[in-house]
């Protein structure tokens, strides 16, 4: 087994132990372990944000605001491309970083940091695409035009299942827009936030533009983040729960505000389709990150008259998977910590009580939940209205096209949705039909920057990535020139 150590990476100063503020590296009265989810050892001692030190954040980048909206886009897209490429030349450092304080399996984690790269290199072209609009006149004596401005500064709160991207598809999109950016990633995976930092210092990024505040006061950080008067848009990505209250906390200085939350993804097979193409999308969708994905597959709909083939190929598809420390050539690494493991066998007893059968259970680490298979699930049960957040596949049947689309849509969240057939009819019906904002068709991953990402209902509101992503960090100004003779 390979130990896991920070020794092992290359470029050493990517290794950081506190908040970056206004370019520099802060210290702080108090610290806290990030720990290895594998083994649960400590990997670092981070400085943990004096309050005040997040205040100075909000004026740092309020002092750099001005300096930053009034560069070109071609300046600011020249930066963020040195960021990006910066992110590139130490991959495989940033990876190995990744895996140790999120446990995803490596080639995972480089594929997040690739993902990550990609929000960078995609608004580095669309900052150069901010367009305006000229709109007929109601007289020959005036023009009207339509202007877009960087909303201002900007701040986030990040989650730890994804501690690259999540933090660049919002910090790329608001520096192309010309917003200076303040970040607080999880602190159960504060260290790829910095790295990233440190990066963005050696990219000339100027100071106060990007910065990363580190700390378990969550609740007191994000008050400042969502209360600051000088914050003018503030961008969520976590769970329903948190991102409802940053939402009311939000309100008070009315922030534009953007919420990526949680899902509660169905995962339709209908009997029209490719079981073993099905099966392999399944496995992609439902066990990508140990299912600490919110687009994860959660309730698995099987039309009955398939249900035991595709049962068959998806549990010999699942047995090839291995479970381990992210660091050895394994495709399920641990659960997050121990209230996550805690959280899944709770929802599985609770199945199991509710009249769920196991059909497969595979081996875990200590620190990793087992790959299980629940059959004879419903919606009425506990695991089917919450996010399991786990590699743990519940499976239920339906024996109509239309009852699959209701099961599907029975839950207060909206974000992805996946179907199987191979009838365009039936595939153009179920797609105008299900309440997501995002659908895999034939398809078990959908990541995509240059597509937009997000949810409706309770899986939130506003959009990353793709032509319209830029749009929550800008203000459309209106201009209606009068009196005008030419
Ligand atoms: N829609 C998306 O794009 C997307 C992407 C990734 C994760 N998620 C969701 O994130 C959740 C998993 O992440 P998590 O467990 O880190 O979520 P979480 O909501 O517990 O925490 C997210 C972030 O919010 C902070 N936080 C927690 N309580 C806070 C408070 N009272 N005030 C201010 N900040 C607070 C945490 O420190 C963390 O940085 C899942 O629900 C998942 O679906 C959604
Ligand atoms: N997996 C998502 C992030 C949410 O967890 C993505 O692909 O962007």
């Amino acid at each position: 087994m390979t130990t896991p150590n920070l020794s092992q990476l290359k470029n050493q100063s990517l290794i950081k132990q506190s908040s970056f503020v206004n370019g520099s590296w802060l210290s702080s009265k108090n610290s806290f372990d990030v720990v290895n989810p594998f083994n649960n050892e400590s990997l670092l001692q981070v400085d943990d944000i004096e309050i005040t030190q997040v205040e100075d954040a909000v004026s740092a980048a309020k002092s750099a605001q001005q300096a930053w909206q009034s560069t070109t886009a071609y300046e600011r897209a020249a930066q963020l491309k040195k960021w990006g490429e910066l992110l590139t030349e130490n991959l495989d450092d940033l990876a190995l970083l990744l895996t140790l304080e999120q446990g995803k399996p490596l080639a995972e984690a480089r594929g997040e940091i690739k993902y990550g790269i990609s929000y960078i290199e995609w608004f580095c072209e669309e900052a150069k695409r901010v367009y305006g609009d000229t709109i007929p006149a109601l007289s020959n004596s005036q023009q009207v035009i339509v202007t877009k401005h960087p909303v201002g500064v900007v701040a986030a709160i990040t989650p730890w299942n994804f501690p690259n991207a999540m933090n660049t598809r919002k910090a790329a999109a608001a520096l192309a827009a010309g917003c200076c950016f303040i970040v607080k990633p999880s602190e159960l995976t504060p260290l790829s936030a910095l790295a990233m930092a440190e990066l963005s210092l050696q990219a000339g990024i100027p100071k106060g533009v990007f910065n990363v505040v580190v700390g378990t006061n969550a609740k007191a950080i994000g008050e400042v983040l969502t209360t600051h008067a000088d914050i003018a848009k503030f961008s969520f990505t976590g769970s329903t729960a948190v991102g409802k209250l940053l939402t009311q906390q939000a309100a008070s200085t009315v922030k534009r505000v953007s919420m990526e939350l949680g899902g509660n993804a169905p995962f339709i097979v209908f009997d029209d389709a490719d079981l073993e193409a099905a099966a392999t999308g399944l496995i992609a969708a439902k066990f990508r990150n140990a299912g600490q994905t919110c687009v994860c597959a959660n309730r698995i709909y099987l039309a009955e008259s398939i249900k035991q083939p595709f049962l068959a190929i998806f549990t010999e598809k699942l047995k090839q998977l291995t479970q381990g420390n992210g660091l050895n050539d394994v495709q399920l690494g641990p659960l997050i910590n121990q209230a996550a493991i805690d959280k899944v066998t709770e929802l599985v007893d609770t199945a199991l009580s509710e009249g769920a059968h196991i059909h497969y259970q595979g081996e875990a680490s200590a620190t990793g939940y087992p790959a299980t298979i629940l059959t004879n699930c419903n919606n009425t049960m506990e695991i089917a209205q919450n996010e399991i957040f786990g590699p743990v596949a519940t499976i239920f049947s339906f024996d109509n096209e239309q009852s699959a689309i209701n099961l599907a849509n029975d839950t207060e969240y909206g974000l992805a949705a996946y179907f199987y057939s191979q009838n365009i009819n039936r595939i153009m019906r179920a797609a105008n039909q299900l309440k997501f904002g995002m659908l895999g068709i034939n398809e078990g991953i959908i990541s995509n920057a240059a597509a937009p990402f997000g949810g409706v209902k309770q899986s939130g509101y506003g959009r990353e990535g793709s032509k319209v992503g830029l749009d929550d960090y800008l203000e459309t100004k209106y201009l209606c020139l009068g009196n005008l003779s030419y």
